[in-house]
């Protein structure tokens, strides 16, 4: 009996080895990718790249990785990453669509209707959902919010005057993201949160969304059979995960009431407020029925725009102010032009967005501050549609999976010059700038672009000069580096600074 169990162990593990020689001996030297270079497990298992995005810091192994082996790095067996900035226009075009992969069925909430336009994986359903309400996300929409919007700058300012006459460090990423916070609060709730007039992480959100990244980042990167299993174990074990599961649901009936609220204030004119969500509430009175615009689908767009827009935007900030402060040329010069600018009355204070993005040098250091660090930090993987595609010279059959990251494409030194490892604004003065906004693909590109990029946009041309000209900033120890963490958003923290306020700034 002993004997028999014996043998048919000795069997399996053999059978198994077999199996398991066989399918490396396959993906090395037979697989339609075997010819792409990279990193050897990951050449047969998909364990190389989750251990790394584990770790936090992808951008810079593969960065290290595209030095070694050129545009086309073979990142998992079935999955290539590209450095290459022509295959951005091929992979996220409109000329042929590459669908999203299975990486983005982790981030779907578990219902039965539209996910959301994020993780949606139907191109058809995408487009047909976000035409509906893509003139709610317009520039000029967004501008109607601007009034709201600066009434956030205004508490902002207020808590960093109150630091700066304290002589306290301040946790400026903290504060940005608290910011953040409040306008999307503003815009799609029609009140600020609370989070910076309460100077508290209001419904533990922040803390939500920073339990939630990894979890969903890493469920989207084990292999697709394993993505519930990883999710519900997670959930089970982890604390942290079901508090943040906890707060996220406290978002979404927040979100039902703020509907239901604005709905009757609007019905009862008690409300004039030109926001998003009374924008979307418009479209569901107008033709909801006609096109299937329910307050369901308001509520997902709300919610799903506080999780995809606070912590974008907040580290967009944060990076085009750690990177003026660690230049002080180029924080001299951007100062020079913010008050050049009010001397001569074309900058109004509070900053209207219109006239700010006609300032040169703030653009300059804007883009810059978004190509070194852009908030999403990982390849942003599509399937190879149907005929193949060849990128960077090599002919990938349908179905395998391909990607570039923002933060390894933006520091290509042919598009930005030998220098693309460092900021420097000038270089959108001086340089081709039609080329390097073509690479730029930190709001992502083509059908699947960021819905919420004229929110952020106005948020940082606004907020940005405000704080220069108010304001002087310095890191509270320069010999220390901030810390960031890549789960698909690349957060920073331990951005201290010292805060004073300027004699001829606003009062
Ligand atoms: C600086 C700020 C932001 C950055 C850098 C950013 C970045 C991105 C990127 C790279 C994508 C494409 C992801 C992919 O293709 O896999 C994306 C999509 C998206 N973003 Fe943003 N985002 C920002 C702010 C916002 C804001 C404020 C909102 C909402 C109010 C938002 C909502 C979304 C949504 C819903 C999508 C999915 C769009 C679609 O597939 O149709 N984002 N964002």
């Amino acid at each position: 009996m002993f004997l028999g169990n014996l043998s048919l162990i000795q069997t399996a593990v053999t059978s198994v080895s077999i199996y398991a020689v066989g399918w490396i001996i396959y993906c090395r030297y037979f697989h339609p990718l075997c010819s792409i270079p990279g990193p050897f497990l990951a050449s047969f298992s998909r364990a190389w790249i989750v251990f790394k995005t584990v770790k936090g810091d992808m951008e810079h192994t593969q960065r290290a990785l595209h030095k070694k082996y050129g545009y086309l790095v073979r990142i998992a067996p079935n999955e290539v990453a590209c450095s290459d900035p022509e295959a951005v226009q091929t992979i996220y075009g409109t000329k042929t669509i590459f669908t999203k992969t299975d990486y983005y069925n982790a981030w779907a909430p578990p219902n039965n209707g539209y996910v959301g336009h994020f993780p949606a994986r139907d191109e058809k359903e995408h487009s047909e959902r976000r035409r509906i309400v893509n003139n709610v996300y317009s520039m000029s929409s967004v501008l109607e919010s601007e009034k709201a919007m600066d009434s956030c700058t205004q508490l902002f300012s207020e808590t960093m005057r109150e630091f700066a006459e304290q002589k306290s460090v301040v946790d400026l990423s903290l504060w940005t993201n608290m910011y953040a916070f409040d306008v999307l609060g503003e815009l799609f709730y029609g009140n600020k949160f609370g989070f910076l007039s309460e100077r508290k992480d209001i419904g533990n959100y922040m803390k939500a969304i920073d339990s939630l990244l990894p979890a969903f980042t890493i469920g989207g990167t084990v292999p697709s059979y394993l993505t519930k299993l990883y999710l519900v174990s997670t959930i089970l074990f982890s604390l942290s995960v079901r508090g943040a599961l906890g707060a996220v649901k406290h978002l979404e009936n927040a979100s039902e009431a703020a509907v239901k609220r604005r709905k009757q204030e609007i019905e009862e004119n008690k409300d004039d407020k030109r926001d998003m969500l009374r924008k979307m509430l418009e479209i569901h009175a107008d033709r909801g029925e006609k096109i299937n615009f329910t307050y369901q689908h308001i509520c997902v767009e709300s919610h799903s725009s506080i999780f995809a827009g606070a912590d974008t935007t907040a580290i967009a900030i944060n990076s085009i102010l750690y990177h003026l402060m660690r230049n002080p040329a180029a924080y001299e010069k951007l100062t020079a032009e913010v008050d050049a600018a009010v001397a001569d009355g074309t900058l109004s204070m509070p900053v209207a967005y219109v006239e700010a993005i006609k300032l040169p040098y703030l653009k300059a250091c804007i883009n810059e501050g978004m190509r070194l660090h852009p908030s999403v930090g990982l390849t942003m993987p599509r399937l190879v549609p149907a005929g193949g595609a060849t990128i960077s010279g090599f002919h990938f059959p349908q179905g395998y999976r391909v990607g570039v990251n923002a933060a390894v494409v933006q520091y290509d030194k042919d598009v930005f010059g030998p220098d693309a490892e460092k900021f420097n604004p000038d270089r959108w003065i001086e340089g081709d700038a039609m080329r390097m906004v073509k690479t730029m693909i930190q709001f992502g590109a083509g059908p699947r672009t960021c819905i919420g990029k004229n929110i952020s946009l106005s948020e940082i041309y606004k907020l940005v000069p405000h704080i220069v000209r108010v304001f002087h900033i310095r890191l509270a120890d320069p010999s220390k580096e901030w810390k960031t963490h890549n789960y698909w958003f690349n957060k920073q923290t331990d951005v201290y600074i010292y805060i004073k306020e300027r004699t001829y700034g606003l009062n």
